[in-house]
């Protein structure tokens, strides 16, 4: 008997990305699946797709159905169609831009009729992106959080471009839909860990620093 023919078959979620346009949707699926990020910014026309398998506590494999969504689609007639049969909804807005948090009401507000009268509700999840930002953010935590109580949705802060969170915030989607709790040092696991060089000045005068200068390079777990 090979192998494959030894494990159970990936169990498949559909995750749809939704949220206003620029708010960085495919981005955080680039980073994602692909480890990447363009500064260039390309609107997505209709959906695209991207596909990530991962396993969970319990030796759990996963295969993620990542549907970004592009931010015209909203009132668009093919949006109701795109979310239909999803287990995961990830809001997305940019905390520099109070409007694509403003506009979230309308995006969840197309999820909840499109899945009144179904039996299973998917997870939602509030993300907040472009946390690089945080000095030009315009959208308060208190208001973040407001909207996830109020809605008893998962609450995420990331950053496509800097990588902080991303895996974390689909693994603790994908955890979530399976019924799986994550435990405390595998939730540290999945937090990148940012490289980072750290100088260390000697105290010197300024002009003999040159000659002196040494650097060290250490690990930095930036979160
Ligand atoms: N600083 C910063 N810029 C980001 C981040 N994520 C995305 N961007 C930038 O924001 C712009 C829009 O990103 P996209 O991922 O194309 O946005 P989108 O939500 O998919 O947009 P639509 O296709 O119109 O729906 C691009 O220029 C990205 O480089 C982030 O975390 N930080």
């Amino acid at each position: 008997m090979s192998d494959s023919e030894d494990e159970s078959p990936d169990r498949q979620l559909k995750i749809v990305i939704m949220g206003d346009g620029a708010s960085g949707k495919t981005s955080l699926a680039t980073r994602y699946s692909q480890e990447q990020f363009g500064r260039q910014y390309k609107q997505t026309v209709g959906l695209d797709f991207f596909l990530k398998r991962l396993i969970l506590p319990g030796n759990v494999h996963v295969t993620l159905q990542v549907w970004d969504i592009g931010g015209q689609t909203l009132g668009g007639k093919m949006l109701d169609k795109y979310i239909y049969g999803a287990h995961g909804i990830l809001l997305v807005y940019d905390i520099s831009n109070y409007n694509s948090f403003e506009n979230l009401e309308d995006w969840y507000a197309i999820v909840k009729k499109v899945f009144t009268d179904q039996e299973k509700l998917p997870h939602v999840a509030l993300v907040a992106n472009k946390m690089d930002l945080e000095h030009m953010k315009t959208v308060k935590h208190e208001k973040h959080l407001k909207f996830v109580q109020e809605n008893g949705m998962s609450s995420h802060f990331v950053s496509a471009k800097t990588g902080d969170s991303i895996n974390l915030c689909f693994q603790r989607i994908a955890a979530e839909i399976c019924g799986i709790k994550l435990t405390k040092p595998e939730l540290e696991q999945t937090t990148r860990v940012v490289k980072a060089d750290i100088v260390q000045y000697s105290n010197t005068e300024p002009s003999s620093r040159a000659s002196q200068t040494q650097t060290r390079s250490s690990m930095c777990n930036l979160q």
